[in-house]
């Protein structure tokens, strides 16, 4: 809804910036199409050149703390053994499809047709992607990449590494995220003019030129409908410019975790799909977070649109002529899109004022040691993508703080325009998969919302509302000592029927109860008199020898009475089968089996 869309506002550049995030969502569906076309459709753009592989991380020692080693990557998944190779951190961050060497301007000199000696493939136009200029410039917010390595690069395809979830995470990404933030305390000596940074004082000149494009830029995010409150942003911090140099890092986090959340791997199903979960955690939470991605946006547009009179000469492709005027022209598409909401950031009133100079060259070697930074990180695909963002934003600042004529727009180079529009471009997809993960947040509380509803029992009584019970009890209501006390199993119940104090005693009491009963004393026996418990020696012995004296007349007895008794049986069965077989009467059986009178277990 429209008050949930402003949650995402407070601390924002403006005071009510629903306008303002609308009026960006707005042009960005104006540009993203021709954005999308221009950076996957173009050789020049999808194909960068970067120092990969070999600049070591400058601020902390790889080994002990991260870079290459595997250990600093701490992966997402607990034991990551468990799931195929392709799905782990480490194969993850790979650089995937061909690379190209950059083997400088004597190698193109020799093969002016193939400088690349076709190593990207057949399809790719070299004179598209080859660069022709890596000198470097004073003014450059970015490190060029030629700067410290004797190697001159490699070139890779964008397509091909998208940039998107690679379970870099853990120590490793803390301690360059850490590092990045580091960079955005500005020094005292940075602002000469002003002795007193802390304080509000209306001399501090930085201070309002820093308020002041606080204050214009949300006059023009908002297009100049809303009134903005001038007194409400909080400037007296000692590091003047940090919020600035805060927004376009944190603006530049908060894009990478949208596209890691966006495009996420299950690494267990091995699926990639947009991550719910991922958002609302570490995204939907901190609109600040996502005003200054806006911000980045508002940013990058403007450059971008800054940028387009001067590219309608620039030369794309050397040596095809088609493929240059299909870049040329598609380029123009975005920057004259980007240009239809004018003045979107007035770069003007930034380090124009007192402190103007010193200002700008402390943001710049900040920015700078930014991009070394990024050296440190663990995972080549992030790297890759850091690498790209921080240079964008690098070229961003110099088009908008540095370029003030035509004239010396020129200086740019490939590396720098291949950035620009491709950071422009991830912000754009942003912004897209934002407003998607919003509506998406949206029907999930919807869709439980409803499933509440319908799961909702019938009016209960008061205090039955008030604590709810679990659903299965919900579902199945027993009487109250029953919930309390387990029932023994139906089985247990048929074969022993208990009596209701037996019910209520604990299942082992019940069971030791059963045993007792089934093992000792047979139910008819239970209402027998109590056998003779001899209490002393004599009486126990006299007791003992009674049972035995028995036991022996017993045995003797029947073995005395045993002849005469086969003898008796023998004739009474000779005499009734004789009367049976002449056809007289049969008598009946005079004899039979049975027990002695002494019982058994009295012996
Ligand atoms: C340069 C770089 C590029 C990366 N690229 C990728 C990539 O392409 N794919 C991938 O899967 N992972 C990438 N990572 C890793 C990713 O950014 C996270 O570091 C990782 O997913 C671990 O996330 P986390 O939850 O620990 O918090 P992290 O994102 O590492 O954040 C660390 C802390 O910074 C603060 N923070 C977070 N976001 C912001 C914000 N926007 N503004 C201000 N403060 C914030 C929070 O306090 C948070 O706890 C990259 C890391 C770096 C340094």
């Amino acid at each position: 809804s429209e008050q949930e869309d402003c949650a995402i506002s407070p601390k924002a550049i403006v005071q009510d910036a629903c306008a303002s995030y609308a009026t960006l969502d707005r042009l960005n569906a104006q540009v993203k199409p021709a954005l999308d076309d221009l950076t996957q459709t173009t050789d020049f753009f999808s194909h960068y050149r970067l120092n990969l592989f070999n600049k070591a991380c400058p601020f902390w020692n790889d080994e002990g703390g991260m870079c290459a080693n595997i250990g600093c990557a701490v992966e997402t998944l607990d034991n990551e053994e468990d799931i195929p190779e392709v799905w782990r951190a480490a194969e993850l961050g790979k650089l995937e499809g061909p690379r190209a060497k950059h083997l400088g301007q004597s190698a193109r000199k020799r093969h002016p047709e193939k400088p690349l000696l076709g190593e990207l493939g057949g399809g790719v136009s070299e004179g598209c992607v080859f660069e022709y200029d890596d000198e470097c410039d004073e003014r450059d917010y970015c490190v060029p990449e030629d700067e410290s390595a004797g190697s001159k690069g490699d070139y890779v395809s964008l397509l091909r590494n998208p940039e998107r979830f690679t379970g870099y995470g853990g120590m490793g990404s803390r301690q360059v995220w850490d590092a990045i933030y580091r960079e955005n305390c500005f020094q005292r000596s940075s602002f000469p003019h002003t002795a007193d940074l802390g304080s509000s004082s209306p001399k501090n000149l930085a201070q309002q030129d820093f308020k002041q494009v606080l204050d214009a830029a949300a006059r023009q995010l908002s297009n100049d409908k809303l009134e903005v409150p001038s007194g409400d942003v909080e400037t007296n911090d000692e590091c003047l410019e940090k919020r600035v140099f805060y927004r376009v890092v944190s603006g530049m986090h908060a894009s990478i975790s949208t596209h890691l959340c966006w495009d996420f791997l299950n690494q267990t199903t091995g699926e990639w799909h947009p991550n719910l979960s991922c958002y609302a955690a570490r995204l939907h939470p901190f609109p600040d977070r996502i005003s200054n991605l806006y911000f980045n946006y508002a940013l990058l547009t403007r450059a971008v649109a800054k940028l387009g009179p001067y590219l309608k000469d620039y030369t794309f492709c050397t040596g095809d002529e088609v493929e240059d005027i299909a870049t040329r022209n598609k380029v123009l598409e975005v920057t004259d899109r980007a240009a239809t909401v004018p003045q979107i950031f007035d770069e003007g009133l930034m380090f124009v004022n007192g402190e103007g100079p010193s200002l700008k060259e402390d943001f710049r070697n900040r920015f700078r040691n930014v991009s070394r930074i990024m050296d440190c990180v663990g995972c080549d695909k992030c790297r890759l993508w850091g690498k790209i963002q921080t240079s964008g934003y690098g070229t961003a600042l110099k088009v908008l703080f540095e370029f003030d004529n035509a004239e010396d727009l020129p200086v740019l180079k490939r590396t720098e325009l291949v950035a620009l529009f491709n950071t422009h471009a991830r912000l754009s997809s942003s912004l897209n998969a934002l407003a998607k993960f919003r509506d998406m947040l949206q029907a999930s509380k919807k869709e439980q919302e409803s499933e509440e509803t319908k799961k909702e029992p019938e009016p209960e009584p008061e205090e039955s509302k008030k604590e709810p019970e679990p659903e299965e009890s919900k579902k199945q209501p027993e009487p109250e000592e029953s919930r309390k006390e387990p029932e023994p199993s139906p089985e247990e119940s048929k074969k022993e029927p208990e009596s209701k104090e037996s019910v209520a005693a604990t299942p082992n009491e019940m069971k030791e109860e059963k045993t007792m009963g089934s093992e000792s004393t047979p139910p008819e026996k239970k209402h027998q008199k109590e056998p003779f418990r001899p209490q002393t020696i004599t009486e126990q012995f006299k007791h003992e020898f009674g049972l035995v004296w028995d036991a022996v007349a017993l045995i003797t007895g029947s073995w005395y009475r045993a002849p005469a008794a086969f003898f008796h049986i023998f004739s009474s069965e000779t005499n009734r089968f004789v009367r049976f077989w002449i056809g007289l009467p049969v008598p009946d059986r005079d004899w039979s089996f049975e027990w002695p009178s002494l019982q058994r277990d009295e012996l």
